[in-house]
């Protein structure tokens, strides 16, 4: 049982440029004996188309699910939703492809290759009563199939053509029972396979030739006719057989002549059309007898089918079973040979056939892997005319003899006549279908190719105009440009007045700060001592007015206190002057009686007087405790008048704060600015450092030098001397002055080295004090120097004349794992030891490109000479440093 897709990798389609196993060397050869150097096209695999079949009379469907891309399809068993398995294709039709779809998607590519001189192979395999013969023989006007569309194809290429010469042979047979019968001469039933350099072929059968599409359709039908086909259980018209179209199509095109004969070159493209017969359960099928012979033969040829299938999918398989089976053996090329080919497989979306439909899938999945290495059978021929000729004359021949029996066999012939007349109105109306077809085709086309061109119309009036704005806009980009350039040195102009106004402005910021930061101090001190002020004043006055109040308060009551007293006193009074009349009414009732009613009069005035100053004095206190309310509101605005000036003393707070931030900011771009200059004027001194370290080492080699001469001349004069002393001839002077010469130049090489040695370490130590160089880039330069040491130390080695030295310093490129020299400078042997600097250091951006390059001098006759590399580094972060030196 299969899993489904996830473990499943045998369903998986390999892409059509993928490996197939045992790439089939045999027609390698074949190149080579038929093609020469031939275009060919290698590792293309077999194409697997997959037609679904909708579902018939009693069957159900349901059986097969198609994705969206049409390249994948689920089969479900049944009253199952979970699917059994999954499959990709280079295509899957779904039941509602019609048979232009089926031509489109596996055979027009084919037809197109054959066309043009390759082998193709057209294939239909599935189970019986799938729809393989209806997809590819159907005749029926609405739904004409593969072979008859091919044909007509072929032939509106010829027409189309006329460039070159076309014959075109038909031939059919059919492999019944393992025999191989000729379908267009039905007495040839045993036809034998055989193999020659061109590869496998039918001896003995019939090759017709065909000049259009009625001859192909007549052969077509002669050849149905004659193949075996049976009713089943499972298909009312069960093709018994194989049955295989052989279109050749031959290609010629004339290129000369020569004494030999007409040169012509000659592509001949073979077409196969291959409807298998359909796989079928015995048990299922319920044949019996003959029927169930057919069967088994079938099923055998089938299977042999398969397992040449897998053998040639699997790339560890040694032995491919061609040979097994007539068909197989007659499809090796298609199988993995000097072909192209396409699968259609076939089958039904049918509960019913869902095993039989699983096997037939699988045997696509694994045809995807079969490979093909199709060339073109292509070459220039002087025979192949000659040959074609006397074939046709052998034809004609045959044609005449054909013509003469038919002459004697014109009853049979008036037979049949009625019968060819309607096979003949059945052809007009296939082809007027095809016809029908084809207009339509091209007149979508045309629909196409109109709509297309008014799309590209509008797309060129659209880049037209883009390409006008372009214009446009370049224009205004370089007057831009210009303008900015012109505003740039004006601004640069300017920047030297935007400096100073800019110091001025700044000065004038220092002082309006320093004001503003007075202002707001004196303000804030005013403040402080208006709101003391207000709030003493308001305590001192309402205090006076409590004060004032409380004593006013204190009298009034005093007052009241003794209007009290003396109303008590009073009514004292009027008590006791009652009992002294009571006492007097003994003595005179009447005057004591005047008396006491005159005193409570009077005390009765009194103290309505007093009353009143009683009640003038409460509405003193009531006058007075409204100003204290009024007093005590006054006091809340004034301290809400003393928030007011809180809230403002923020804001002032806060300006300030903005402006000391502000003042802040300034400083530091000052001092970025003073920091660039310092650095700026940092790298101007060392590179001024450098240059005249530069300039001793030149003068001291150049005083190094003279004395060299000198001691030389001296050397040379002095052998002079001592030659002339002893007498020597003219020429031993000579040679002896040669030889003092030689040997000092020998010994002056060497110290010239050992010298140079010197000038490098102190030239060396000159950029590392110029450049604070670390100790351990010094170890370098010694490594150097030991390797120029080692090969300058023997004496009177010959140099090279002109030794030059190169550094430089290694950087790696982004990740690739390889690496480019950054920047480099070079010695030249025999010249003074100098530094060059490669390049002025600047701050900024470009530093990795700046260095030193140091060199030692080189030696009169022979050279010497080392480099050293200083790379400052810092804009790509490194670490300053010697990095490579030398080579000699
Ligand atoms: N795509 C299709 N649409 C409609 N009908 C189809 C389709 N395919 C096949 N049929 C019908 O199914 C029946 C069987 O088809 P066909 O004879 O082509 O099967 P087969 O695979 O050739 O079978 P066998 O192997 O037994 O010859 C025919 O009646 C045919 O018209």
């Amino acid at each position: 049982m299969q899993t489904p897709r996830s473990g499943n990798a045998t369903n998986r389609r390999p892409s059509r440029g993928e490996d197939a196993p045992g790439s089939a060397s045999k027609a390698a050869r074949r190149t080579g004996s038929l093609n020469g150097p031939a275009e060919n096209t290698l590792g293309e695999r077999v194409k697997v188309v997959v037609r679904v079949r909708p579902p018939r009379g009693q069957e159900t469907g349901g059986a097969i699910g198609l994705d969206q891309n049409g390249t994948r399809l689920v089969v479900f068993r049944e009253n199952s939703v979970v699917p059994q398995s999954e499959f990709e294709y280079d295509q899957v039709l779904p039941p509602s492809a019609t048979q232009a779809d089926v031509y489109q998607a596996a055979v027009q590519p084919i037809v197109a290759d054959v066309m043009n001189g390759y082998n193709g192979t057209i294939m239909a395999f599935g189970q019986t009563g799938a729809g393989k013969t209806y997809t590819l023989s159907s005749i029926q006007p609405d739904a004409i199939g593969m072979m008859p569309r091919a044909g007509a194809e072929i032939f509106e290429e010829i027409s189309a053509d006329p460039g070159n010469e076309y014959t075109v042979f038909m031939s059919y047979i059919q492999i019944y029972m393992e025999l191989i019968q000729d379908l267009l001469r039905p007495e040839n039933e045993n036809l034998q396979i055989r193999e020659s350099e061109n590869g496998v072929f039918v001896a003995g059968v019939q090759e017709v030739e065909v000049k259009g599409m009625q001859d192909c359709l007549h052969l077509l039908q002669i050849g149905d006719r004659n193949r075996v086909v049976a009713f089943t259980n499972l298909n009312a018209h069960s093709s018994r057989s194989h049955a295989i179209v052989m279109l050749t199509v031959i290609k010629r095109r004339r290129l000369g002549a020569t004494s030999r004969g007409e040169v012509q070159k000659v592509k001949v493209g073979k077409l196969f059309i291959v409807d298998l017969a359909g796989s079928e359960r015995l048990k299922k099928s319920r044949s019996t007898g003959l029927r169930a012979t057919e069967a088994k033969s079938i099923n055998l040829s089938l299977t042999t089918l398969g397992m040449c299938i897998n053998a040639r999918a699997d790339p560890n398989s040694q032995h491919v079973p061609f040979r097994d089976s007539k068909l197989t053996r007659l499809l090796q090329e298609s199988l993995g040979g000097n072909a192209k080919t396409s699968l259609v497989i076939a089958v039904a979306n049918a509960i019913e056939h869902v095993d039989e439909s699983l096997q037939t899938l699988q045997f696509g999945a694994r045809a995807m892997c079969v490979k093909t290495q199709a060339v073109i059978n292509e070459r220039v021929d002087y025979k192949l005319v000659s040959d074609l000729t006397s074939r046709l004359d052998t034809r004609d021949e045959r044609t005449s003899v054909l013509e003469a029996t038919l002459m004697s066999k014109e009853e049979e012939l008036e037979n049949l006549h009625g019968m060819l007349k309607g096979e003949q109105a059945q052809n007009a109306q296939v082809i007027q279908a095809l016809q029908r077809e084809r207009q339509l085709a091209e007149e979508e086309k045309e629909r196409l190719l109109a709509q297309r061109n008014a799309e590209l119309e509008a797309e060129r009036l659209h880049k037209e105009q883009l390409a006008m704005q372009l214009q446009d806009t370049q224009a205004q980009a370089e007057d831009l440009l210009s303008m900015h350039e012109a505003e740039k040195s004006a601004l640069l102009s300017e920047l030297g007045y935007v400096k100073d106004a800019k110091q001025a402005a700044e000065r004038d910021k220092d002082e309006t700060i320093r004001k503003l930061e007075n202002d707001l101090t004196r303000m804030q001190h005013q403040h402080a001592l208006e709101q003391e002020r207000l709030s003493q004043q308001l305590t001192m006055e309402r205090e006076a007015a409590l004060h004032r109040k409380q004593l006013e308060l204190e009298a009034v009551q005093q007052k009241l206190r003794l209007a009290q007293e003396e109303g008590e006193r009073l009514q004292a009074e009027g008590q006791r002057l009652r009992v002294q009349y009571e006492e007097a009414s003994y003595q005179s009732e009447e005057r004591w009686k005047a008396r006491l009613q005159e005193s409570e009069s009077s005390a009765q005035r009194r103290l309505e007087q007093e009353q009143g100053s009683v009640a003038q004095l409460r509405s003193t206190v009531a006058g007075l405790e409204a100003d204290v309310r009024e007093l005590t509101g006054e006091r809340n605005r004034l301290e809400v008048a003393v928030d007011g000036l809180g809230s403002d003393k923020h804001q002032l707070q806060e300006v300030l704060s903005a402006l000391r931030r502000r003042a802040a900011e300034l400083e530091r771009h000052n001092a970025a600015m003073a920091r660039s200059r310092s650095e700026f004027e940092q790298a101007w001194t060392r590179n001024k450092r450098l240059n005249q370290a530069a300039r001793v080492i030149q003068a001291e080699y150049r005083r190094f030098r003279v004395r060299q001469l000198q001691r030389e001349n001296m050397a040379g004069a002095q052998a002079l001397w001592q030659a002339r002393q002893a007498g020597q001839s003219l020429e031993d002077q000579k040679a002896a002055v040669e030889a003092a010469r030689h040997a000092h130049l020998a010994w002056s090489g060497r110290a010239l080295v050992a010298n140079s040695m010197v000038l490098m370490q102190e030239g060396i130590e000159t950029i590392r004090a110029a450049f604070l160089l670390p100790q351990k880039d010094l170890k370098q330069v010694s490594s150097a120097q030991a390797k120029l040491a080692s090969l300058t130390g023997t004496p009177g080695t010959p140099r090279r004349q002109g030794s030059s030295a190169f550094g430089g310093i290694l950087t790696p490129r982004g990740d690739s794992g390889s690496w480019s020299i950054a920047s480099a400078g070079s010695a030249y042997g025999g010249g003074s030891p100098f530094i060059t600097p490669m390049g002025t250091p600047r701050l900024g951006s470009g530093l990795g490109k700046s260095g030193l390059s140091f060199a030692s001098p080189g030696v009169g006759s022979g050279g010497c000479a080392a480099a050293a590399m200083y790379e400052p580094g810092q804009s790509s972060g490194r670490k300053p440093g010697l990095r490579v030196l030398t080579c000699l």
